[in-house]
């Protein structure tokens, strides 16, 4: 049964200063902090020097306002005649210069219709609502999503979304009503942004980082017999899926794989030997998209959906990065595969692991330039938020040199964060435009180009960010805790998905493919 709510006057409030009964006002709202303040992480002096008092501005100077989400039990009422101002609702756009994409802050767009800002909407909301509370505690705790959220997930259609347009997505009904007719690369994007935007990396990569490179495969390459029987259960958060290809000896250079698939006398099963060593999600899923060696040379690289079962182990890889994505070694020894698992035919391996490796990419810097967003966003409140000496961070007179720097620093943060966006949504308008052949023409270089720029950008702002929250900036808990896990984790994407150096590499390559021949000084 909910409590009744009291609506107080502040002088009522003010009799409630002692350590006996001891109220304070955040933000309109009355907490009755009189048994709390004893297990009150920041000290019970400091809490109860404020009590009868409105400690608005106390309370922003140490905590986020997630905090407050965790304590409704210490609320016994509001002040009267008044409302609170500083409310965020899940699903709000934030009004934070540049906190959000253009087109979400008055900007007009070509790129995006009131389709996709329904999705975006509904998404949003579904996230903050159904999987935030789970997220901000798994994390903490090293734990990727719980069936429970990941079935939610599939019900909602958000799981299949991240896979991008296609008949998969038939079977759902999508956020915002969207049809699966009028789902675009814009709509998967907007899916895979609404993810990263929390400050919760690992346990964001538990939701589909592995599904999202480990499915394709599946999708465009299995038998209809694997697909109808895998593809759904995984679409609808009931099975879990990763990509297994990268073993300890080898990460960008797939042709030295070693793990073998010897097929079986009777010709039914392959018996798969080896081990797989940084794959996201693995110590959660049931089904790995897996590279094995079927013949030599590069022509010998076959992909076969392995189950779990019988003589496949996972085990976690302690990463900077997080438990909660489950980053796994794997060993394989002596593992039963039907044949019907193979993907693709024998010796397409190579193939079937390109197939899907712009798209990877790209979802790559979708999230990256998200994540990124977020982290200007938190400099910019922070800098508006942080009192030294009485005063806002951004008004000291005695540090005016060092907030100009910060200013810098923030402006260069927006101007290159809206740089990469800018790019990334000409690319995504391509993906819609472009037959598959023309895309792995046409874009393999510019993608590979932007998701290093990305990755860039990246380390610039959590370089500077840091220097911005201070000793906050490597704290992993309270108002930092969203710059610490960037600095911390924004590597995981400049190596994943081919390196920076490849990226550039690459990038540098296939433009020398449409030099022309006649191009001279
Ligand atoms: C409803 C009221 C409050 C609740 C529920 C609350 C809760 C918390 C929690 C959970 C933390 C741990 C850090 C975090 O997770 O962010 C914390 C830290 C802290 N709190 Fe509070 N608090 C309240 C009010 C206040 C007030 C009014 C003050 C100051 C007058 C205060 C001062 C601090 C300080 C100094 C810290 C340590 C911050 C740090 O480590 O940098 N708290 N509080």
């Amino acid at each position: 049964m909910s409590k009744e709510l009291k609506t107080l006057t502040r002088q009522e409030v003010a009799a409630h200063n002692t350590a006996k009964s001891a109220w304070i006002i955040v933000d309109s709202i009355v907490y009755d902090i009189t048994n709390f303040a004893a297990m009150h992480p920041g000290g019970e002096q400091i809490i109860l020097e404020v009590a009868g008092k409105d400690a608005t501005e106390a309370f922003y100077s140490f905590h986020r306002q997630e905090v407050l989400n965790k304590y409704p039990r210490l609320i016994i009422g509001s002040i009267v005649n008044e409302k609170p101002k500083i409310v965020v609702k899940n699903g709000d756009i934030s009004k934070v210069p540049y906190a959000e994409s253009s087109y979400l802050q008055g900007f007009h767009s070509v790129y995006y219709t009131d389709s996709h800002r329904r999705f975006l909407a509904a998404a949003r909301k579904f996230i903050e609502d159904e999987v935030k509370p789970e997220a901000l505690t798994f994390e903490e705790m090293d734990k990727p999503a719980s069936a429970e959220t990941f079935k939610k997930l599939g019900a909602s259609g958000l799981l299949a979304s991240r896979i991008g347009p296609g008949e998969h997505l038939k079977a759902f009904n999508l956020p915002g009503g969207v049809k699966a007719e009028e789902f675009d690369y814009f709509h998967e994007m907007i899916a895979h942004e609404e993810f990263s935007r929390h400050g919760i990396p690992g346990y964001q990569d538990s939701i589909g980082a592995g599904m999202v490179i480990g499915l394709p495969p599946v999708i465009h390459f299995g038998s209809k017999q694997v697909k109808d029987r895998v593809v759904g259960e995984v679409l609808r958060g009931e099975k879990r899926i990763c990509l297994s290809i990268t073993e300890p000896h080898v990460g960008s250079d797939v042709a030295g794989i070693t793990t073998t698939a010897t097929k079986t006398p009777d010709g039914k099963f392959y018996i798969v030997n080896g081990v797989k060593k940084w794959i996201t999600n693995g110590t959660s899923s049931d089904y790995f998209s897996t590279a094995v060696r079927t013949g030599d040379g590069p022509g010998g690289i076959s992909m076969l959906l392995v189950e779990r079962g019988p003589g496949l182990e996972t085990k976690r890889i302690k990463t900077s990065y997080s438990g909660a994505a489950g980053t796994s070694y794997i060993t394989m020894e002596n593992v039963k595969v039907p044949v019907e698992n193979l993907l693709g035919r024998e010796g397409m391996g190579f193939q079937v692991i390109m197939y899907n490796f712009n798209h990877e990419r790209w979802l790559i810097i979708c999230g990256m330039i998200r994540a990124t967003r977020y982290v200007v966003e938190e400099c910019f409140k922070w800098a508006h938020q942080r009192k030294v000496f009485g005063k806002k961070l951004i008004e000291q007179p005695v540090i005016r040199n060092k907030l100009a720097h910060m200013l810098t620093f923030g402006n260069v943060q927006i101007a290159e964060v809206e740089a990469v966006q800018n790019w990334l949504e000409n690319i995504t308008y391509q993906m819609n435009k472009m037959s598959y052949k023309e895309q792995s023409q046409k874009l393999a270089g510019p993608i590979a180009l932007l998701k290093l720029q990305s990755t860039r950008v990246a380390h610039n702002v959590s370089d500077n960010a840091c220097q911005i929250f201070g000793g906050r900036g490597i704290t992993k808990t309270g108002m930092g805790r969203v710059i610490e896990a960037f600095q911390r984790t924004y590597k995981f994407g400049a190596i994943l998905g081919g390196s920076e150096e490849i990226m550039a590499d690459l990038g540098v390559r296939q433009a020398m493919k449409s030099f022309p021949a006649d191009a001279r000084l």
